[in-house]
C-alpha cells in the first residue's frame, strides 16, 4: 500500500513558516499585498478565489479581490493589470484562469510585471526556470507545491525517470523544468502521445495533469512509483476525483497524492509563500 502524500498537512506546515516570514516583514513595517483578479462567474474559480482571499487575510496580507464582468475586453483587463503593476501596496498580481475565450491568456500574462508575477507564468520567469536560473524568481505554484512533497517525504529525483502528462504553462511545462533541474530524466506526454502506457509504466515519478477522471489505472503504473495527481475532475455522481484511479493505484505505488487534500491545497499555500517572497525581494531592491 502506498504512503499517502498529505497535502493538507504539508500545506499547514508551510503556512506556519510563511506566517513567521509575514511577522518579520511586519516588524519592518511591510505588509505583503496580493491582488487576485477574477473575470466572469466560473463556479470553481470563484471557490478558489474565495479560498485565496480567506488564506491571505488569515496570513495578515493586504488582500484585494477584483471581480470583473465576463464581458470585459482584453484591453480593459490589461489596463487594470497595469494599474496594479505601479500600485506600491501590491506585491503580487494573480489573474485567475481560465479566462473567457475572447481574452488571450498570453497577452494578459505578458502585461503582469515579472516582479509582481504571483503565478510565475510570465515568459521572463518561465524562461529563467527553464534555464535553471530561477533564483529570486517566482515559479508556478502547483509544480512548486509538488516539489515540496518530494522534499518533505525525502523522495529522490536525481537520475529517476519522470513522466509528466500534460504540457500546460500552469503545470506541465514548469513541472518538467523543475524535474530536469533536479536531475530527473523527464518525458512530457500529451494528447498526441502514442503508446502512453508504455511510457508511464517505466516512470519512477508520474505526474498526471490531463483533466480526465480516473485516466490512469493500475496497469499504467510501475510498481513502487511515485504518483502525483493534479486532476480536479467530477465523476458520474459529481464527486471530486482525480486523474488517477486512486483506489487501484494506491495498491501498487510507493507514494500517491489523493484528490482532494493532495496537490490542491499546496497550490494556495505556495501562492501565499510566493507573495511573501516577492514582497521580500522587492524590499531588498528598494534597499
Ligand atoms: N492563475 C491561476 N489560475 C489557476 C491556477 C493557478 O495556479 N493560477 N490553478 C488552478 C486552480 N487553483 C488555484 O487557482 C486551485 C485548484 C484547487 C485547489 C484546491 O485546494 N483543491 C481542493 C479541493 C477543492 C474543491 O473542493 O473543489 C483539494 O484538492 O483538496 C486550490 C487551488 C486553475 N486556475
Amino acid at each position: 500500500m502506498a504512503t499517502i502524500l498529505d497535502g493538507k498537512a504539508l500545506a499547514a506546515e508551510i503556512d506556519k513558516n510563511t506566517m513567521l516570514e509575514v511577522q518579520k516583514l511586519s516588524d519592518r513595517g511591510i505588509t505583503p499585498g496580493l491582488v487576485v483578479i477574477l473575470v466572469g462567474h466560473d463556479e470553481a474559480s470563484q471557490l478558489y478565489v474565495r479560498n485565496k482571499e480567506r488564506r491571505a487575510k488569515k496570513m495578515g496580507f493586504h488582500s484585494v479581490i477584483r471581480n470583473l464582468p465576463e464581458t470585459i475586453t482584453e484591453t480593459e483587463l490589461i489596463q487594470i493589470v497595469q494599474k496594479y503593476n505601479t500600485d506600491p501596496t501590491i506585491n503580487a498580481i494573480l489573474v485567475q484562469l481560465p479566462l473567457p475565450a475572447h481574452i488571450n491568456d498570453f497577452h494578459v500574462t505578458m502585461a503582469i510585471s515579472p516582479q509582481k508575477d504571483a503565478d510565475g507564468f510570465h515568459p521572463l520567469n518561465l524562461g529563467k526556470l527553464i534555464l535553471n536560473q530561477a533564483n529570486q524568481t517566482p515559479v508556478a505554484c502547483t509544480p512548486s507545491g509538488i516539489m515540496e512533497f518530494f522534499k518533505a517525504y525525502n523522495i529522490p529525483l536525481d537520475g529517476k525517470r519522470a513522466v509528466v502528462i500534460g504540457r500546460s504553462a500552469i503545470v506541465g511545462k514548469p513541472m518538467a523544468a523543475l524535474l530536469v533541474n533536479a536531475n530527473a530524466t523527464v518525458t512530457v506526454a500529451h494528447s498526441h502521445t502514442t503508446n502512453l502506457s508504455e511510457l508511464t509504466r517505466k516512470a519512477d515519478i508520474l505526474v498526471v495533469a490531463v483533466g480526465i477522471a480516473h485516466f490512469i489505472k493500475a496497469d499504467d503504473v510501475k510498481p513502487g512509483a511515485v504518483v502525483i495527481d493534479v486532476g480536479m475532475d467530477r465523476d458520474v455522481q459529481h464527486k471530486l476525483v482525480g486523474d488517477v484511479d486512486f483506489k487501484e493505484v494506491e495498491k501498487k505505488a510507493a507514494y500517491i497524492t489523493p484528490v482532494p487534500r493532495g496537490v490542491g491545497p499546496m497550490t494556495i499555500t505556495m501562492l501565499m509563500a510566493q507573495t511573501v517572497s516577492l514582497t521580500k525581494w522587492s524590499s531588498e531592491q528598494d534597499g
